[in-house]
């Protein structure tokens, strides 16, 4: 890796060249998992730098300087591939196992290279001051470019899945703190007709609000009042100027916050307060830059809004409190659980899950279940899902990866699957049912892109046996077979639909001596719908026949 461009401080370099590996070896990597390349256990990553100079400006020798090793770390929130897949695909079945011929996928790796760890093994170390010439422009770091509306809309998803645990009254004494500080940072939009209303309220009140009120009341009307006696090209200067000097910022400054602030409310007009709330880090430079803002943005982003409220309000309960800091309501509309609705519905709001089976079933309800729900009454305390593994000292061993497994993190060693087993099992997938615009009712729809490998989820329901003429998926071990029926209990897996080139497939894992069905992705795109081939016989066996082969985005 070389800089064209000479920076200015050892920091800067650092900075720069750290955000653009980053950046690059996920792409490698990418494109390595892409052509099914292979990574053993030593993967190191080696790092050299070129086009040095020393004090004369004479060229530097390449100089190594550092060698990283793989850091095998998993993340609760990330859907990241496993490490370890050797499990066999499964199908869906109406009545028998009805298995594929076992098809083993070529093994793939959930590599997170650790950039920050250069350190590892270090082999030299810069002196940096003396190596670097002096240049008056640092170069764009690509970290901060402009964000596009992919990377804000994921931003959102992730914020909202990725497990943060938002306390509203935290959060809001940041705020004061903030507002004391005279940085008004935080994407509130105080209404200005009750913010100039209300001025005694205590917690809208400084900078904070002043800009808000700004930009959004007393910027166009002082225009509009100067209007009357000047043209409206100099009543926006002459009003800059007076903003300026009220809050004693440059014009540049001013004029910056202006646009952030403007882009903060043309999308919050379009996606809701959530859109603002969750936005994760992309919101301020999609908003500065506004490279993206066009009629066809605010279209995606309305579409948006009910989805990312009813995440929202589902999985942070509270989040609205935070609005009744600027007045407005803090009702929650959706309550329940996040696959207690439907969304993309005509007028995009989401409805009621059980409302779209009536058609079929008037008292339809669903009992979402986390964990798979063995019918005593069949089984007993047997659980039909034991099979014997290898132990090692009290723990199993994993039969894909062979590592020990346990809920305990000083034991565990396994990465397969880690959303869904072990000690860094997260919560919700970032999923949601979603009302099928070609007739098939419901389906699943992908907030956040499933990388090849990555589980979607555990196929949960009810374990039984006995049933006849019901959607099942079979399960066998070597002791004995049972059903999972999904249709009243059970978890998002239950909402996928068939597709002959499916995004998905089931396959068979062994999480501490139970065996598992895991839906793993083929590669799931944010915004599409998640399929799986449900197999031929799904079909023979039913009186039906499917439709469209397609997985459409929304
Ligand atoms: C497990 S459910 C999937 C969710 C279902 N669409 C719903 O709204 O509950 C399976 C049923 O969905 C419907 N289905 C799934 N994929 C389909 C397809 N490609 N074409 C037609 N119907 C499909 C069939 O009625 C099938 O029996």
């Amino acid at each position: 890796m070389a800089t064209s461009d000479t920076p200015t401080s050892l920091e800067d370099t650092a900075r720069e060249l750290a955000a653009q590996a980053s950046e690059q070896i996920k792409t490698i990597f990418l494109d390595l998992l892409r052509q099914n390349v292979h990574v053993g256990e030593n993967l190191q990553l080696e790092c050299s730098l070129s086009g040095l100079l020393d004090h004369s400006g004479t060229p530097i020798e390449r100089f190594r300087v550092a060698s990283v090793g793989l850091d095998r770390r998993s993340s609760p929130s990330s859907w990241k591939p496993r490490d370890h897949t050797t499990s066999e695909s499964v199908s869906f079945s109406t009545h028998s196992p009805s298995q594929r011929a076992s098809k083993r996928r070529k093994p793939n790796s959930g590599l997170t290279p650790n950039i920050s760890g250069f350190s590892s093994d270090v082999n030299g170390s810069l002196e940096v001051g003396e190596i670097f010439a002096k240049t008056t422009r640092v170069p764009d770091n690509p970290a901060l470019q402009p964000s596009s509306l992919e990377k804000y809309i994921g931003g959102v998803w992730d914020s909202i899945y990725g497990g943060i645990k938002l306390n509203p009254s935290e959060v809001i004494e940041q705020w004061q703190a903030i507002e004391l500080g005279g940085q008004p940072r935080l994407p509130l939009l105080a209404d200005t007709e009750k913010g100039l209303a209300s001025r005694d309220r205590s917690l809208a009140q400084g900078n904070f609000e002043r800009m808000s009120v700004l930009t959004r009341k007393i910027f166009d009307d002082r225009v509009a009042e100067l209007t009357h006696s000047i043209t409206k090209e100099k009543a926006k200067k002459q009003t800059i100027a007076e903003a300026c000097v009220e809050f004693s910022w440059s014009e540049k400054e001013l004029r910056n916050k202006m646009a952030i602030w403007r882009g903060y409310h043309d999308i919050q007009k379009a996606a809701g307060y959530a859109a603002l709330v969750f936005a994760g880090s992309g919101l301020y430079r999609f908003c500065k830059y506004r490279v993206s803002f066009t009629d066809e943005t605010f279209g995606t982003l309305k579409a948006l809004r009910h989805r990312f409220e009813v995440a929202a309000d589902t999985i942070h309960p509270h989040w609205r409190q935070l609005l009744s800091v600027i007045g407005e309501s803090a009702k929650q509309n959706y309550a329940g659980h996040p696959h207690d609705w439907v969304v993309a519905g005509p007028g995009n709001e989401a409805i009621p899950l059980p409302s779209t089976y009536h058609q079929w079933d008037r008292d339809f309800n669903y009992t979402h279940l986390e964990e798979p729900d063995i019918d005593v009454e069949v089984f007993g305390d047997f659980d039909p899902r034991e099979v014997s593994t290898r132990t090692t000292e009290g723990l199993h061993v994993c039969d894909s990866c062979g590592e020990l497994q346990s809920d305990d993190p000083k034991t565990n060693h396994c990465g397969c699957f880690t959303s869904l087993y072990g000690p860094t099992k997260s919560g919700y997938a970032p999923v949601q049912v979603f009302r099928t615009p070609d007739g098939k009712n419901n389906g699943l729809i992908a907030c956040c892109a499933f990388e090849t490998g990555t589980a979607v989820g555990e196929f949960v329901g009810q374990i039984t046996k006995g049933l006849a003429n019901m959607d099942v998926m079979v399960g066998q071990t070597d002791q004995t077979t049972y059903q999972i029926w999904q249709g009243r209990r059970g978890n998002h897996t239950r909402f996928i639909n068939h597709s002959c080139r499916p995004n998905s497939e089931y396959e068979r894992f062994v999480w501490l001596g139970l065996q598992r069905i895991v839906l793993v992705s083929k590669g799931i795109k944010a915004g599409e719908e998640v399929t799986v081939d449900y197999s031929d016989t799904y079909w023979k066996d039913l009186d039906k026949r499917p439709c469209s082969d397609t997985a459409p985005g929304i």
